[in-house]
C-alpha cells in the first residue's frame, strides 16, 4: 500500500498542475466592446424594434466587432466586411452551426431541417441532395418553365386589376411560393382556381403566415434558457399547435407522393419525390433520409425562399418608381434586348446588365435578413484580438455593412451605376465572395437556395419593369413613397405598395395559357 504522505503529495502536485494549466491556457484577451449589460436582461433593451438598426448604431461607438449579453448569452455582432471575413472566411470552420431555438425546436422538428441540423454528417446529406436536385444549374433550368409560368400569370393578373390598386408584396409572394410549390411538391401551394390545386391552399396560406409571425417574435427563452419552461409570451404553446397542423399537411403530402410514386413506377418530377426516392441512400455514417428530416427541409424552404425573394423584388420596384430615371434606363435596355412584343424570358437575364446592378444594389440597401441567420461558436477563438467565448451567437450585421461608409461612396442613395462596367464596384457580386456585400451569407453555411434567390429576383424584377409602367395608388408622389422598414422574419417595408400597373407592351402578351 502506498504512503499516505505519497497520495497527498500526488494529489497536490496534480491540483497544481492543472491550476497551471488552466493559468497557461486561459484566454489572454478580452470580449469585443459593447455597451454594459443590465442585470438578468443584458443589452436587450438596447435592441429596440429594428435590431439591425441599433446594433449598426452601436458599431458605430464601440467598433465593427462588438459584444452584447443578450438575457445570459453571449452574442457578438460583426458590423464590417473585414470582420465579416475574419469569422465566415479565416474562422468559418468554428462557426458551422447555428444556434439552438424555440423555432427551429417547436416548428422545425426538433432542429432536423436543413437550416438549423448542426454541422455533420447530415446536414452534409441534406445540404448535397438539395443543391443537385434543386439548385444545380441543371436543376434550374430543368424548372425554368415553372417560373416562366408563373411569372407570367403573375403579369396577366397585374394587367387585368383595371382602375384598381394592388398590393404587390401579395402577388409576389404567391408567384414565389407556387414556382417553389411545384418544384418541391409538383403543385401550387398558394391555389388560384385553376382547378389543378389540390393542396388546401387557404391552410397553407394561414399556416406561412402564422409561421413567419411566430418566427419573427423575440422569444425571452432563447435568451434566458432557465425561463423556457414557464414560456411567459406563449410562444412555445402557439409554436406546438401550429407544428401540429404543419405535421398533418406534410404527413398527406408525404402519403400522396409515395402512393402516386408507386403506381407511376416510381416516376419523380419534383424534389419531394426525389428525396423520397433517395431514402435508401446512406449518408457518410450510414444513416438513412428520415421522413421528419424531409418534411422540416421543405418547409425551411418555404419559409427561407419565399418572402426573401419577394420582398426583394417589392423593394426594387419601389427603388425604381422613386427614380423614374432609372426604371427608363432598365426599360430602355430591356426593349432593346427584348423589344415589345414578348415577356422577358430568363435566358434574356445574362444581358439585361443594367438590370442586374439594379438588382445588386436592392440587395445592398433592402437585404431581406438584415442579420443574416444565427451561427455559434464551437470553440473559444481570437478575432482581431478579442476573444469569442465558446458557444457565443454570431450575428453579421449584413444592413449595416453594405452601408458601411468606409466602404461604399454615398452608402444611403441608391446607384445602380457603382456596379457598372468601369465603376468602383464592377467587380463586386452579391454570390459571398466580396464581404461588403453579403446578403445571402457566406463560407460553407451560405444560403444553400442563392441560385435560385438571385434567379427569381432579376427575373420578377426584369419582367414587372418591362412590362408596365408604375404609378403609387392614391396619387402620392413617386419621390414621397414611404421606404421606411419594418422588422420581421425578414425586412419588409413598414407600407406595403400598392400601385396602378400600366401595360406597356403589345396586348398579346399579357394572356397567358396557364
Ligand atoms: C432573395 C433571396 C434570398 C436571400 C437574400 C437569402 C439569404 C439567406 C441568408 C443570409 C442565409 C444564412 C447564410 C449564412 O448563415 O451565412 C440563408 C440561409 C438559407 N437559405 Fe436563403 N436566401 C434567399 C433565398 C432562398 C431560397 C430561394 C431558398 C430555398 C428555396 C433559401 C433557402 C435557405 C436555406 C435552406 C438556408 C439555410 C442553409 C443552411 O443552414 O445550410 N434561401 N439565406
Amino acid at each position: 500500500m502506498m504512503p499516505l504522505s505519497f497520495i497527498l503529495a500526488a494529489i497536490a502536485i496534480s491540483i497544481f498542475l492543472r491550476s497551471l494549466l488552466g493559468y497557461l491556457t486561459r484566454p489572454t484577451c478580452a470580449l469585443p466592446p459593447g455597451p454594459k449589460p443590465w442585470p438578468l436582461v443584458g443589452n436587450l433593451p438596447h435592441l429596440g424594434p429594428m435590431p439591425h438598426r441599433s446594433m449598426a448604431a452601436l458599431a458605430r461607438s464601440y467598433g465593427p466587432l462588438l459584444h452584447l449579453r443578450l438575457g445570459l448569452v453571449d452574442v457578438v455582432v460583426a458590423a464590417s466586411g473585414s470582420v465579416a471575413t475574419q469569422f465566415l472566411k479565416t474562422h468559418d470552420a468554428n462557426f458551422l452551426s447555428r444556434p439552438p431555438r424555440s423555432a427551429g425546436k417547436h416548428l422545425g422538428y426538433n432542429h432536423q431541417g436543413i437550416g438549423a441540423v448542426p454541422y455533420g454528417s447530415r446536414w452534409r446529406m441534406l445540404r448535397k441532395m438539395s443543391t443537385v436536385h434543386l439548385f444545380s444549374s441543371k436543376a434550374l433550368d430543368d424548372f425554368r418553365h415553372v417560373r416562366q409560368e408563373e411569372v407570367a400569370i403573375l403579369t396577366c393578373a397585374l394587367a387585368h386589376v383595371g382602375s384598381a390598386s394592388v398590393n404587390l408584396a401579395q402577388l409576389l409572394n404567391v408567384c414565389t411560393a407556387n414556382a417553389l410549390g411545384r418544384v418541391m411538391l409538383g403543385k401550387r401551394v398558394l391555389g388560384e382556381g385553376k382547378g389543378r390545386d389540390n393542396v388546401k391552399a387557404d391552410e397553407f396560406r394561414s399556416m406561412v403566415v402564422e409561421m413567419m409571425v411566430l418566427g419573427g417574435v423575440f422569444n425571452i427563452s432563447d435568451y434566458v434558457p432557465a425561463l423556457e419552461w414557464l414560456d411567459l409570451q406563449g410562444v412555445a404553446a402557439k409554436m406546438k399547435r401550429l407544428h401540429k397542423r404543419f405535421d398533418a399537411f406534410w404527413t398527406a403530402i408525404l402519403e400522396e407522393h409515395r402512393a402516386n410514386m408507386s403506381n407511376s413506377g416510381n416516376k419523380h418530377n419534383d424534389l419531394l419525390s426525389t428525396l423520397i426516392s433517395l431514402q435508401d441512400v446512406a449518408d457518410e455514417e450510414g444513416g438513412n433520409l428520415m421522413d421528419t428530416e424531409i418534411k422540416a427541409s421543405v418547409q425551411t424552404m418555404f419559409a427561407a425562399g419565399t418572402d426573401t425573394s419577394s420582398s426583394t423584388t417589392e423593394w426594387a420596384i419601389a427603388e425604381l418608381i422613386r427614380q423614374p430615371g432609372i426604371l427608363a434606363r432598365v426599360q430602355e435596355e430591356i426593349d432593346s434586348v427584348v423589344g415589345r412584343d414578348r415577356l422577358v424570358t430568363e435566358l434574356d437575364l445574362p444581358r439585361l446588365t443594367y438590370l442586374q446592378a439594379v438588382v445588386k444594389e436592392t440587395f445592398r440597401l433592402h437585404p431581406p435578413t438584415p442579420l443574416s441567420l444565427p451561427r455559434i461558436a464551437a470553440e473559444s477563438c481570437e478575432i482581431n484580438g478579442y476573444r469569442i467565448p465558446k458557444g457565443a451567437t454570431l450575428l453579421v450585421n449584413v444592413w449595416a455593412i453594405a452601408r458601411d461608409p468606409e466602404a461604399w461612396a454615398e452608402p444611403l442613395a441608391f446607384q445602380p451605376e457603382r456596379f457598372q462596367p468601369g465603376s468602383e464596384k464592377a467587380n463586386v457580386d452579391v454570390k459571398g465572395n466580396d464581404f461588403e456585400l453579403i446578403p445571402f451569407g457566406a463560407g460553407r453555411r451560405i444560403c444553400v437556395g442563392m441560385s435560385l434567390g438571385l434567379r427569381m429576383v432579376q427575373f420578377m424584377t426584369a419582367t414587372l419593369a418591362h412590362a408596365f409602367d408604375w404609378e403609387v395608388a392614391d396619387g402620392v408622389s413617386p419621390e414621397k413613397l414611404n421606404m421606411d422598414e419594418a422588422f420581421g422574419l425578414t425586412l419588409q417595408r413598414a407600407e406595403p405598395l400598392l400601385v396602378h400597373p400600366k401595360p406597356r407592351l403589345a396586348s398579346h402578351v399579357y394572356k397567358t395559357s396557364s
